[in-house]
């Protein structure tokens, strides 16, 4: 335990809603390469309440683990974050902390699945051995004792006959029952905030539903926060409460997860949602985005998904997008509904939209985005 300066200091300037368990605010992380500065991350904000899921979604190569890996602490030379950049979990700024400091966030608050359990799990150690280890670093037990809470949370992600189970090796594992005890592993640190890195991308369908299935109940149980990472729209629907869209290192979109899929607004969002197969459309045909994400390596001096948009015009690849309120078409008032797209808000005209955009983008770097109090 760390003293925690920053909640009095967090209370004083323009408050996010304090029911915030995670709040990440132009978050810039950037990877020095010989050639080149690859801005990875590049300005996003965010925040997921107690007991909710956020989900992250984009193609490949958007940003969303190095996301991820910035709230953890695991991002490593030549990568670091900007001087900008503030993560606050429960209150504490987690930029700038120790190794050792962070250490005990992830062994405390913050604990992440990642996609392959067998990057998570040791193949020389017992699953119940390593269990077990996060049990003594995290809440200082030992022996019986330890033995006991391990096959408990073993029973806990489901698995069968976990009091044998627990003194196998991974391998034995089929590759559900890896994740489950990934999982196990997790909740090992008692965490508030889960991040799951594309945690059943690896697995068959059936076995995806089953650990789906197992992180909402986890959730209700623990009233874990989650951000979950997928590219799986499908699986984003199943999930998420709210639901935030990265494309180049930037979150383009973020809603409601029920106000996203009726109401996309960023052209790039709409094309996601598109490339799901559906049923319901009678469309058989998957459609996809023509192009690539490209690779950011220069501050964005223009909308970077212009040149694969179907309604890009010029002022696209002139003025810098900054994600401003679009009208809601949920119920839900509060839908707090946001795009990054010069086409918003709609109900300006074109030119005042583009204005509102150049000038909220206007001071680069000054964090002038924090000022008007409807940042996200
Ligand atoms: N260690 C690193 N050094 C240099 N560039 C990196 C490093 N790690 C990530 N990047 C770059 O950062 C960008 C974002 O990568 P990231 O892994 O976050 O994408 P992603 O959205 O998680 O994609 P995927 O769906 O494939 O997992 C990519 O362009 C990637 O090449
Ligand atoms: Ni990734």
């Amino acid at each position: 335990m760390v003293a925690d300066s920053s909640r009095s200091d967090a209370g004083t300037a323009a408050e996010p809603a304090d029911d915030r368990l995670l709040e990440v605010e132009n978050l810039q992380t950037v990877f020095h390469t010989e050639r080149e500065t690859i801005r990875a991350v590049d300005g996003i904000s965010f925040g997921i309440a107690e007991g909710e899921t956020l989900g992250l979604v984009g193609e490949s190569g958007s940003g969303k683990s190095v996301t991820a890996r910035s709230i953890m602490g695991l991002v490593d030379s030549p990568g670091e974050l900007l001087p900008d950049s503030s993560i606050r979990f429960d209150g504490r700024e987690l930029t700038g902390l120790s190794e050792t400091q962070y250490e005990s966030v992830r062994g405390g608050g913050v604990a992440m699945v990642f996609q392959d359990p067998l990057s998570t799990l040791n193949p020389v150690y017992t699953v119940g051995n390593q269990i077990e280890e996060a049990l003594s670093l995290h809440r200082g037990l030992s022996g019986l004792e330890a033995t006991e809470k391990a096959i408990e949370l073993l029973e806990d992600v489901g698995i069968p006959d976990a009091a044998r189970r627990v003194s196998e090796y991974p391998h034995e594992f089929s590759g559900g029952m890896r994740q489950r005890a990934v999982i196990a592993m997790a909740l090992a640190c008692d965490p508030d905030l889960l991040i799951c890195d594309e945690p059943t991308t690896a697995l068959d369908v059936t076995i995806q539903a089953q650990i789906l299935e197992l992180l909402a109940d986890l959730q209700e149980e623990h009233g874990l926060s989650i951000l979950f990472i997928t590219h799986d729209m499908g699986v984003i629907a199943e999930v998420c409460d709210r639901v935030a869209v990265m494309y180049a290192g930037e979150v383009v979109e973020q809603a409601p997860v029920v106000e996203l899929f009726e109401n996309p607004r960023h052209p790039y969002t709409r094309g996601l949602l598109r490339s799901i197969p559906s049923t319901q459309r009678g469309a058989d045909r998957l459609e996809t985005i023509e192009g690539e994400v490209p690779t950011p390596n220069a501050p964005a001096t223009d909308c970077r998904f212009a040149p694969r948009c179907p309604e890009a015009f010029d002022a696209c690849r002139e003025v810098h997008p900054e994600p401003v309120p679009v009208a809601t078409e949920t119920a839900d008032a509060d839908a707090d509904h946001t795009a990054a797209c010069l086409l918003y808000p709609e109900d300006e005209t074109r030119e005042q939209a583009v204005d509102r955009h150049a000038i909220e983008d206007a001071p680069p770097g000054a964090g002038a985005v924090d000022s008007g109090g409807e940042s996200r």
